[in-house]
């Protein structure tokens, strides 16, 4: 706990995004827990979405800021939530439109140290005004070190075939995009905000300008990636562990009966629950492909995804009678579900999910069998490490020709880690079960937080 003589007050600027502005929350609310207090600035819309996660609202204070209209997105975007993923860079322009709101606010209340990931302005500002900056990444250092480090050159004509080779004294070999794989990443080297400046060259300053790098991760998992992430920059590099809210018995929310209801009325862990996070919006064809897959795998499912692009409504994107097909042991949910609730639940025994960041952690410190299914270059990486490295997951297989999963490759997956018996069933089982042993404990998962905040402490004298 902090006496108030070492209360820090910190500022958080997070992109405006949900698979980024959740996990700010997360920390913030590990920080208030131990008596510190923390300024949040985000977008209004986002304000309301996220005060339900806000676990310690007399230390934790939302702070609006009002995202201006830029051309090219649709009247009232705030966050990424609200557009497909190829305007992302719209809204990177209005986040740098922001900044002397950011900096008025900094100005007036003067916390000790700003947290930020995206706006690479953060520290210019910061200096300025006397502020410590920490870059907070909540990506996994892997998809940090392969693409975001000064090693990795990169012009606006790189190729597919340079972006797949790694860049110099990169510390995996199996961590790395191949084949098709690597045009996942060829986003890094577009605009990506005001004055056209690049993804990369973003995300390399923000990084460069920082006093400390924060990551979202273990040295378990990705200490070798942390390490040359330190060397890279030439900084330190804290982390702060998964900081998920394991034991938070502040705040108790319960699952909606409706599902609660549902789930309970099957046998334990029999139910394969599917959601691919905020920002994935599937081809029309591509979703109802994926519902198709849970129907042929015989097996009940609770599935979580957006419309698909050119759909309204998830309602209008379900195939012909499927409803009817699977009643009694399928839902498709309409919008947003409680998704590490939906994990906690005995019945719900495999999650398929896109390996977003945030997923890949909850997965991991589930007890549910884990099938994955990535889209983005981040999520790719982060499949290797669980298929490969850690060996606690499946990847569903793709078709050569369209990169897309087919019904039968779904169902194959998902039988491959459910059915009784299965070798590769038990084996990512009984790996899964050892990594939680040893990576993933609540003892190891809240020290990490103490020794992130003594590290910031040091910092701030
Ligand atoms: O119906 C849902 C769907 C998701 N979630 C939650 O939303 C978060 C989703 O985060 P994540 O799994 O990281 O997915 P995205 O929102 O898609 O994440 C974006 O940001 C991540 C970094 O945090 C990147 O790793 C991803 O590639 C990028 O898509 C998780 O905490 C989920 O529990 C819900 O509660 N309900």
């Amino acid at each position: 706990m902090a006496t108030r003589s070492n209360q820090l007050h910190i500022a958080m600027f997070p992109w405006f995004a949900t698979g980024h502005m959740t996990p700010f929350l997360h920390l913030s609310n590990e920080l208030a827990k131990r008596d510190h207090k923390i300024t949040f600035l985000l977008p209004h819309k986002a304000h309301f979405q996220l005060r339900h996660l806000n676990h310690h609202p007399s230390l934790i204070t939302f702070h609006t800021i009002t995202v201006p209209h830029v051309e090219g997105l649709p009247l009232g975007t705030e966050t990424a939530s609200d557009i497909p993923i190829f305007l992302n860079h719209l809204l990177a322009i209005a986040m740098d439109k922001t900044r002397d709101q950011v900096q008025q606010t900094l100005t007036i209340i003067k916390p000790d140290f700003v947290f930020y990931d995206n706006a690479y302005w953060m520290p210019e500002i910061a200096r300025e005004i006397g502020i410590k900056t920490v870059c907070y990444n909540v990506v996994s250092a892997s998809s940090l070190a392969i693409a975001l480090v000064p090693a990795r050159k990169v012009n606006d004509s790189i190729t597919e075939e340079e972006l797949r080779v790694p860049p110099e004294g990169y510390p995996s070999s199996k961590v790395v995009l191949s084949g098709n794989e690597a045009k996942a990443l060829s986003f890094i080297s577009l605009p990506f905000g005001e004055g056209n400046i690049t993804f990369y060259d973003r995300i390399v300053m923000a990084m460069k300008g920082s006093d400390a790098i924060g990551i979202r991760t273990t040295r378990e998992l990705e200490g070798n990636f942390c390490d040359y992430i330190a060397s890279q920059y030439e900084k330190q590099v804290l982390l702060t562990g998964p900081v998920l809210s394991l034991d938070d018995s502040a705040f108790e929310e319960k699952l909606e009966p409706y599902w609660a209801d549902w789930l309970d009325g099957f046998e334990r862990a029999s139910v394969v629950f599917c959601a691919f996070g905020s920002q994935i919006n599937l081809e029309k064809a591509q979703f109802q492909e994926i519902l198709l897959g849970f129907e042929l795998s015989g097996l009940p499912f609770i599935v979580a995804l957006k419309a698909p692009i050119g759909c309204e409504t998830v309602e209008e994107a379900l195939p012909q009678g499927f409803e009817e097909r699977v009643k009694g042991r399928g839902k498709v949910s309409r919008g947003w579900v409680q998704q590490p609730l939906m994990l906690k639940h005995s019945s719900v025994g495999c999650f398929v999910n896109h390996c977003g960041f945030g997923s890949m952690w909850e997965s991991l410190m589930s007890d549910k069998q884990i099938v994955l299914v990535p889209h983005l270059a981040d999520q790719v990486l982060n499949t290797k490490l669980l298929v490969g490295e850690l060996e606690v997951a499946v990847e569903v297989e793709r078709g050569e020709t369209d990169g897309w999963i087919s019904k039968e490759s779904l169902s194959k997956a998902i039988r491959l880690v459910m059915d009784e018996g299965s070798e590769v069933g038990v084996r990512v089982k009984i790996n899964h079960a050892k990594w939680k042993e040893n990576g993933g404990t609540s003892v190891l998962i809240n020290a990490y937080i103490d020794k992130f905040l003594q590290n910031l402490q040091h910092f701030s004298n």
